[in-house]
């Protein structure tokens, strides 16, 4: 297959099974290996070109070690045999070249267009442009446009924020100028931002999803005490109660409150019912897809540089040239809540009134060792553990209460299957302990450890949120973000985009009454507080917010908001917290419930596709079971879809050595070596062995390209890559 690389000599290894046991290789042995490689990278890419480019691509970039390597490649293996893009491409694999000198690829589009409309054969051939210090931005957009009657969303000036220093720090060069822009921009912007993406080896991508998490929570260091548990069948059986409550009540069905039975396998459900436990729900990447983004908070987050919500489009006739962007996907991401000063005035002035001495709650606690974490959690002198503690009279649980602490999963309590009934108060950036302490029920949302991506995929529905990781259940994924305004501001488009943050008929009246019974803060404070709970509170993120603003409405949903409050208890210190009701499985839809008034509201009805969606071919069957009854069901489906979990990553794993074999172009090993990255080196030197170990006992490459399902190389000399119509279905995109 590739003629030039052969076994290195410093290894006698003559079969697999050798390699397994052995400890392999020597780091000097294959930095040899690695040069050898690179004097043939010609050959070699020309192999990559015809075998498969785009499978290169999707590797590369969820490899997350040369993604501009991978553009180049991308760009330039549709023309081969242009000389002058080869060049380009000789240009940038230059073996002198560090990786971090590699400058960042951007497609120019105007360009683009321009060399399009040149010929056909140049139809497929973006131009490549390097950016100046990422200044090209401001060329795009005359000044006259920038001072146009702005969106709403663009009136993001400091004094607005609860934390005026993160506004600074979001300002980073592709967040801010993208925030500047009007709507018609902003959609312009994604318009360009759009590129063709093609996945080939779909479930390996989900596995490199897995990493991506495992990586982030391991820089983060949490990877002492953040761990993907899994549930006893106890513990799920136990969760499907309270998603089956949850779900009848959606029916219009309230239950009354019964003890839970224990779990029997299929023996309650209805005839019509038991082909559900045969469903498959391990998710499939579609083949192609549309990247309408690479990152839709547009590098707000841009010191996590794998913290990406990439943004697709999976409508098997939406193209390049044909998309169509609605205006509601325009928002500015943000982190924080906001309050505007001019409309809430209220707001704003206890979140001022907050931050002065005796108002606000905070303690003094360290960790014990640097860098780690402290024992708030427990410690009965932690001003905020104890307002943890506290917290918990107002859940009418006898016993079993639930418990926010930073790292357990959340469990539901006794008496009541939502989530929204409970609060909890956790540390945060102002205490000792900088809020890295297991009294921080925040920490793993505000980590944003979970990989997720935003798509869309029917024409009833728009985006949606999609896990691309393994959740455990109980697991506080991520926090739903966007402005605070009081009820009356609640109207028109924002009616779609706000969640309900307090109600001062219910939860709000006694938390108010603790507080004062507890004499937690000052009388003149309380006042104050009291004050700015006046009128319902709500969570708009029409304008601004982050990925929560694409949370789907499921009847059986597998998130579920709770309030926990950092510093203080004003609206604007609590944050909404989505937890995870059950465990969530890579590629599964994110969804809240809405509410029970929700699904007949909606003007196409309920498109949640839930099992027992009210909406659905069998809502009636449904309606009438019990809790039991149903809760069984989501049982036998969470047991079923654990065990397709297991078995899929145990594929995954055992292909993984094969799919490397793909990624065999000199330019990985350029990239890693340019890193330094020992390890990485290492493992790639064993696999290159391995592979041609692979070819001395006759296995092909060819053969194995069909064994994992991926595109499959043409044997004539024509040019390009064909397929043998396995997986790959042509949608005649453009190729960018
Ligand atoms: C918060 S937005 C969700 C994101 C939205 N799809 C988008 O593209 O921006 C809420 C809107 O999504 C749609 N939606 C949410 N859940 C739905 C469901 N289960 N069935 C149908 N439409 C739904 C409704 O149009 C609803 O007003």
């Amino acid at each position: 297959m590739f003629p030039c690389m052969q076994p290195h000599s410093t290894t006698n290894v003559t079969n697999i099974a050798e390699i397994q046991k052995q400890q392999l290789p020597t780091t000097m042995a294959y930095n040899r290996g690695i040069y050898d490689i690179i004097k043939f990278r010609r050959e070699v890419m020309r192999e990559m070109f015809q075998i498969e480019q785009k499978f290169i691509l999707v590797k590369f970039d969820f490899l997350n070690v040369c993604t501009f390597p991978t553009k180049a490649l991308m760009t330039l293996c549709p023309i081969d045999n242009h000389n002058k893009k080869r060049r380009q491409l000789e240009t940038f694999c230059s073996p002198k070249m560090s990786y971090k000198e590699l400058p960042e690829l951007r497609y120019d589009e105007p360009r683009w267009k321009r060399i399009r409309g040149k010929g056909p054969d140049r139809a497929i051939i973006p131009a490549i442009h390097f950016p100046l210090n990422g200044g090209d931005v401001l060329e795009r957009e005359p000044e006259e446009e920038m001072n146009k009657k702005p969106h709403l969303a663009v009136i993001l000036e400091d004094e607005r924020n609860v934390n005026p220093n993160m506004v600074r720090e979001w300002r980073s060069s592709r967040y801010h100028p993208y925030v500047k822009r009007t709507v018609d921009k902003k959609i312009e912007w994604l318009t360009e931002d759009s590129a063709q993406v093609i996945y080939h080896h779909d479930k390996y991508l989900l596995y490199c999803e897995g990493v991506r998490l495992k990586n982030r929570v391991e820089k983060l260091g949490l990877s002492n005490v953040f761990v993907l548990r899994e549930d006893s069948v106890e513990q799920i059986h136990k969760r499907s109660y309270h998603l089956a409550l949850r779900a009848l009540e959606n029916y219009g069905v309230p239950q009354a409150w019964c003890e839970m039975r224990p779990f029997v396998l299929s023996a309650t459900l209805p005839a019509e019912l038991r082909h559900y436990s045969h469903k498959h729900f391990i998710y499939t990447p579609p083949t192609e897809r549309l990247r309408i983004s690479t990152d839709i908070s547009w590098s707000r987050c841009e010191n996590y540089t794998d913290f990406k919500i990439p943004m697709y489009s999976d409508r098997l006739y939406e193209l390049w040239h044909n998309l169509i962007l609605p205006r509601n996907i325009c928002f500015d991401y943000i982190d924080n809540n906001i309050v505007d000063k001019v409309t809430e005035p209220e707001l704003a002035k206890i979140v001022e009134l907050a931050s002065q001495e005796g108002n606000h709650i905070k303690c003094p606690c360290k960790p014990t060792t640097p860098g780690g974490f402290a024992n708030c959690f427990e410690n009965s002198n932690c001003p905020c553990y104890k307002t943890n503690i506290m917290l918990r009279k107002l859940n009418s649980a006898e016993n079993n209460k639930t418990v926010f602490n930073s790292f357990d999963p959340l469990e539901y309590n006794g008496d009541t299957p939502a989530y929204h009934n409970h609060g909890g108060f956790a540390c945060s950036e102002i205490c000792g302990c900088g809020g890295r302490c297991n009294n921080n029920a925040l920490i793993i949302a505000q980590a944003k450890i979970f990989p997720t991506e935003i798509y869309r995929k029917s024409d009833l529905i728009g985006f949606r949120v999609r896990a691309t990781s393994y959740i455990p259940a109980g697991t506080p994924v991520m926090e739903f973000i966007g402005e605070l305004v009081r009820d009356r501001y609640v109207e028109g488009d924002a009616l779609d985009y706000s969640m309900q943050l307090s109600d001062k008929m219910e939860d709000i009246k006694y938390l108010l009454a603790l507080l004062a019974k507890e004499k937690v803060f000052p009388a003149t404070f309380l006042k104050q507080l009291r004050q700015s709970y006046k009128e319902d509170v709500f969570l708009d993120c029409l304008h601004q917010g982050n990925k929560g603003r694409f949370l789907m409405h499921s009847c059986v949903a597998n998130l579920e908001p709770v309030r926990i409050y950092q510093k203080s208890f004003s609206p604007a210190h609590a944050k909404m917290v989505m937890y995870s009701t059950k465990a969530i499985m890579p590629g599964e839809q994110l969804t809240l419930n809405y509410g029970s008034g929700y699904v007949g509201l909606d003007k196409v009805g309920c498109q949640c596709g839930a099992f027992s969606c009210k909406n659905g071919r069998h809502a009636g069957v449904f309606s009438k079971l019990s809790v039991h009854g149903l809760a069984d069901c989501f049982t036998a489906h969470q047991i079923e879809s654990i065990r397709e979990y297991e078995a899929d990553r145990e594929e995954n794993n055992r292909n993984t050595k094969v799919i490397f074999f793909y990624l065999l172009p000199s330019i990985i090993l350029e990239s890693a070596y340019a890193l330094k990255d020992r390890a990485f080196i290492d493992n790639i030197g064993t696999i290159l062995l391995y592979a041609v170990l692979l070819e001395q006992e006759k296995a092909t490459v060819k053969d194995k390209a069909v064994e994992i399902g991926v595109e499959k190389r043409n044997n004539g000399s024509q040019k390009g890559s064909q397929t043998d119509g396995k997986v790959l279905k042509s949608r005649k995109r453009p190729i960018i």
